[in-house]
């Protein structure tokens, strides 16, 4: 059971995640039902000593736990948390098929147990990272990059949808940071638990697999807003606000791969575009709101489209002010990037900023994590990255540094480790 807020951005559904609050609550005020949740709630307004309390619940964000298990993978439909990191790991010489399968099952019982809140099996050897914290929304996502197929025998299972990425005019990609065979995913609203959760996944690929690169980002705190709202990027935009909806007709058949679609171990599976893309913050900031606000199209303060409404009404591309100009410039990053503008491309945007410090030049290394999820590259990001590259207005305040593509497939069903229709199909 995973959902999505129907209208919103990734950072919307805090009340709508599985079992909020209440598996913890009743486990911190013991086996005493509603009463105990009351209890648990009010213990402070008691003003009894701490030593005869039943221990405070943990808050909503520790609590919330997300499903490991089900037809899609955790990670790609669930609101993206405030703490990412992505992992990619190439085969360590001599690794091939049999040792990667061994991979994947160990890293599947170990995610499943971390997102249930649970130390992992070799708890012997945990580091204590997370020791006591919830679940925190944790999720923990798997994929193959191109590479990964040749290295273990199975190239004639390599997906079609994972032929390179062309190349985009406007590229500055570094490879160290670029590709690997296996990708790893981590979301967390706990930077303990997330820390946690990629400490213990990498010691697992010990042997079998080597850090190719690593990146770390980061969203809004749940709780932060007065009410829930969609995410700010690092320029300051509302970004996420049109993204596909669960809800929509052609959500699934967007974002997931088909049944008896190609390649059959793919099913319930979607392939992930990584791009790590800084921004050019000293430029972006000298430039005017309504300068800014035309660049992307919306206004900043609530993300409404320049062709009028609220955040959420459909934006008009043929509306035109009274001068008679497009209200939504011609240029302009929602204008380029809509599937109007794309024989009707779209793709999940789930994304992290980063930052890391400032860079030799003293500009900021910071920018956004774009992850793009789609049952098809080919008809979602790349046709409109090869819009955007011919210049939209955001081009000149951005910069794509690195790159990735990978097959994530299916979610495990009961029983199963993830990828095992792959290696066993
Ligand atoms: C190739 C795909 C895309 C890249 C790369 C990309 C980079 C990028 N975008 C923003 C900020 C915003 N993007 C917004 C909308 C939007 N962006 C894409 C695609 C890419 N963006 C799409 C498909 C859309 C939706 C278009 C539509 O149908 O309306 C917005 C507006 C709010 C929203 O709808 O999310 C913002 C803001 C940045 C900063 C960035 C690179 C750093
Ligand atoms: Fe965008």
């Amino acid at each position: 059971m995973t959902h999505h807020h129907p209208d919103t951005g990734p950072e919307q559904s805090t009340d709508l995640r599985p079992g909020p609050s209440r598996r913890r609550l009743l486990g911190a005020a013991g086996a005493a039902g509603a009463a105990g949740l009351a209890l648990g709630a009010a213990g402070g307004a008691l003003g009894t000593a701490a030593a005869t309390e039943p221990p405070t619940a943990l808050s909503t964000v520790g609590s919330n736990r997300v499903p490991f298990r089900g037809d899609h993978q955790p990670g790609i439909i669930e609101p993206a948390q405030a703490h990412g990191h992505l992992l990619a790991l190439d085969l360590a010489p001599g690794a091939g098929r049999k040792e990667a399968a061994a991979l994947l099952r160990r890293w599947t019982r170990t995610a499943e147990a971390l997102m249930a809140g649970e130390t992992p099996a070799s708890r012997l050897h945990d580091t204590g990272i997370a020791l006591d914290a919830g679940p925190s929304s944790l999720t923990v996502t798997f994929g193959f990059g191109r590479t990964f197929f040749d290295r273990t025998g199975l190239a004639a299972r390599r997906p079609s949808a994972l032929a390179p990425l062309p190349p985009f005019s406007a590229d500055e990609l570094d490879a160290g940071r670029s590709d690997g065979d296996l990708w790893v995913q981590i979301g967390a609203d706990d930077a303990l638990v997330a820390f946690h959760a990629l400490r213990a996944l990498q010691r697992e690929a010990d042997g079998t697999a080597r850090v190719r690169w690593q990146m770390n980002g980061f969203n809004r705190s749940p709780g932060a807003t007065a009410a829930p709202r969609t995410a700010r990027n690092l320029m300051g935009q509302v970004d996420g606000t049109n993204n596909p909806k669960e809800t929509d007709e052609d959500f699934r058949q967007r974002v997931f791969v088909p049944a008896g679609g190609d390649p059959e171990w793919m099913a319930g599976g979607s392939y992930a575009v990584v791009r790590r893309i800084r921004m050019l913050l000293d430029d972006w900031e000298r430039v005017p709101l309504d300068g800014q606000e035309k660049v992307i199209g919306r206004r900043k303060s609530d993300g409404a489209p320049l062709s009028g409404g609220s955040e959420t009404t459909p934006v008009d591309l043929d509306k035109r002010g009274p001068d008679g100009n497009l209200a939504i410039a011609a240029d302009a990053h929602v204008r380029v990037t809509a599937p109007a503008s794309n024989g009707g491309a779209a793709m999940l945007r789930r994304s992290f900023s980063y930052h890391d410090g400032f860079r030799d030049d003293g500009a900021p290394d910071a920018g956004l994590l774009f992850v793009a999820w789609q049952a098809d590259p080919m008809r979602g990001f790349v046709p409109v990255q090869r819009k955007l590259d011919r210049g939209d207005a955001l081009s000149r305040f951005i910069r794509h540094e690195a790159s990735a593509l990978f097959a994530v497939p299916g979610g495990a069903r009961k029983g199963e480790y993830v990828g095992q229709r792959l290696f066993e199909g």
